[in-house]
């Protein structure tokens, strides 16, 4: 396949579609050597469909950081391709590789990353500024008022809630209309109630706007707004659900990992966490 060119202009030309907005196909990558060599992912294939929103859950250390790092291009790999919309991520040099990211990637982090002596309207538009562009006034409206930041345009992240910062990060990341937006464990340092605000936005975004997402989650109940969950095990891709619930998606975590998570299904949580480790709720 060719790769289209990134550049200043990435943003203003439309971008041909296949459907697909982003896949990886046969992705490896391996950290270390000789004794200390881990392999993170194996032969890895998966196609992200426009318009969708997949999570991907799976044990810890099984490699869904990875998968996301690399099929963002914030990472390097061994083997495989990558490819965002038509532009094949190995054709890229880092100058064209960043332009990437800039225009057509959004990012939602576990840590807000928001900048603390910007208001949050400055902070929501920074991807512009940094590009040397303006918003659309009309788009940036409708991302601000879908996430709710109307009236806390003018405050700082300090004078913001932890949701309001995360509901910052979501709008950021819409800004600059990109192909795909990538979440990893967007709700992990927020309340339940500030989770699934933020991840009704981000289904919003999936639903009104036919934004794709992609989020890692250790978490069903974040999944089961996701209209996919895909499994990976031991750095390869071992299952996949369809319209996926809380309930379905424990399940199936349980069946991965031998069920060794509690002893039964008296035993589980009312609002489960498949890995305690990243919530704070
Ligand atoms: N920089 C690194 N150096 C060495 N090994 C690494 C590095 N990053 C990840 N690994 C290893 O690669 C494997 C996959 O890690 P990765 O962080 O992708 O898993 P994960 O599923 O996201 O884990 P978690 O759910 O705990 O965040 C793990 O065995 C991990 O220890």
């Amino acid at each position: 396949m060719t790769a289209d060119p990134v550049d200043q202009f990435a943003t203003l030309t439309p971008h041909p579609t296949t459907g697909i907005a982003a896949a990886v196909t046969d992705l490896s990558k391996a950290y270390g050597s000789g004794d200390t060599r881990v392999v993170a992912l194996d032969r890895v294939g998966i196609s992200f469909r426009e318009g969708e929103f997949t999570a991907i859950m799976g044990p810890s250390g099984c490699g869904k950081s990875t998968l996301m790092h690399c099929a963002a291009g914030l990472d390097s790999f061994d083997s495989g391709s990558v490819r965002i919309g038509t532009t094949e991520l190995g054709t890229l040099d880092d100058r064209q590789l960043t332009a990437l990211r800039r225009d057509r990637i959004g990012f939602v982090f576990q840590a807000f990353n928001l900048l603390p002596t910007l208001s949050a309207l400055e902070n929501i538009t920074l991807p512009l500024t940094i590009a040397g562009r303006r918003p659309d006034r009309e788009w940036l409206d409708r991302v601000v008022s879908m996430v709710g930041l109307s009236q806390r345009l003018d405050h700082r992240p300090g004078q913001l809630s932890g949701g309001q910062q995360q509901r910052v990060a979501v709008a950021r990341a819409l800004v600059s209309r990109p192909a795909i937006i990538f979440g990893d464990e967007p709700t992990g340092n927020l309340d339940s109630r500030a989770g699934a605000e933020v991840l009704g936005f981000l289904r919003d975004c999936v639903r009104g706007m036919g934004q794709t997402v992609v989020m890692v989650t250790h978490d069903p109940v974040a999944a089961g707004y996701a209209d996919r969950v895909v499994f990976l095990a031991d750095g390869r891709l071992v299952d996949e659900m369809d319209r996926p619930t809380p309930e379905r998606v424990l399940d199936r975590m349980l069946r991965l990992s031998g069920g060794d998570i509690t002893s039964g299904s008296a035993a589980r949580p009312q609002t489960p966490a498949f890995d305690t480790r990243s919530r704070t709720s």
